[in-house]
């Protein structure tokens, strides 16, 4: 029985039936689950509470970016729903990061992780190019990453592709989380910066953030233990 495993499955769905009939195939052994934004607005906290009743760890991924006091309340109110990791943009700043995390230490769940999202795996050079002039992604999610772990942060989401750069720099417990994971031949959709599962964890990655390869590939659960055997 893995208490921890690696593959978080992103539940990008927008009815709980679907979302739902493909929980039930899964068990918290072989995967963790993420909420974002899409069905956190449509089924809210109850929804979340749902999924660890049934003994997921839950990413709540609602990448706050606001004022620290703002961000700080809103992190303080996922940790108390009892999720396993909330995320922030690490573009909000310093200040914000640390009230965040110290607004996490002071609420009923102190445990739960929190993560910065540094540049986002949909963009590229090019894209951004476009918002922040004159700088690689790599060096981007750097700079971003040092401010993250300034902050007393538990990690990062970056790409597959920046991870052993970070691996290098930071405490092996620093989490890289990585989204964009993409098993060899499967659709990019919108994402850029992408990597395949064995070639992540082989670059230091500490969890793989996966959605449509495993929820719109027709057999799912096939696909995670695929997965979670090529990361073996
Ligand atoms: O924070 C995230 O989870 C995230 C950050 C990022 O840079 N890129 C990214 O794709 N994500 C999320 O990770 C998931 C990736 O889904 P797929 O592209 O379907 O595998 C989506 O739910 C995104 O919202």
């Amino acid at each position: 029985m893995n208490q921890d495993p690696k593959v978080i499955v992103a539940l990008d769905f927008d009815t709980k039936e679907e979302a739902t009939a493909l929980v039930a195939q899964l068990d918290p052994s072989e995967c963790k689950l993420k909420v974002g934004k899409e069905m956190f607005t449509l089924f809210g906290p109850d929804f979340v509470k749902l999924l660890i009743a049934k003994g997921f760890d839950i990413f709540l991924d609602l990448k706050f970016h606001d004022i620290p006091n703002t961000v700080a309340k809103a992190c303080k109110a996922a940790a108390e729903l009892g999720v396993w990791m909330v995320n922030v943009h690490a573009s909000g700043g310093l200040e914000m990061m640390q009230k965040a995390k110290q607004a996490i230490a002071d609420s009923t769940h102190p445990e739960t992780k929190l993560i910065a999202v540094t540049v986002l795996t949909s963009m590229d050079a090019e894209q951004l190019a476009q918002v922040v002039p004159a700088v690689t992604p790599a060096e981007q999610v750097t700079k971003l990453a040092t401010l993250a772990n300034q902050a007393g942060l538990d990690g990062v989401v970056c790409s597959a592709q920046e991870a052993k750069l970070l691996r290098d720099k930071f405490a092996p417990d620093f989490l890289l989380v990585t989204p964009g994971i993409r098993p060899a031949g499967s659709d990019k959709g919108d994402q850029k910066r992408v990597m395949t599962p064995a070639m992540a964890m082989k670059s230091g990655v500490s969890y793989l953030v996966m959605g449509r390869p495993i929820t719109q590939s027709g057999h799912p659960l096939e696909t995670l233990k695929q997965v979670n055997k090529d990361i073996a």
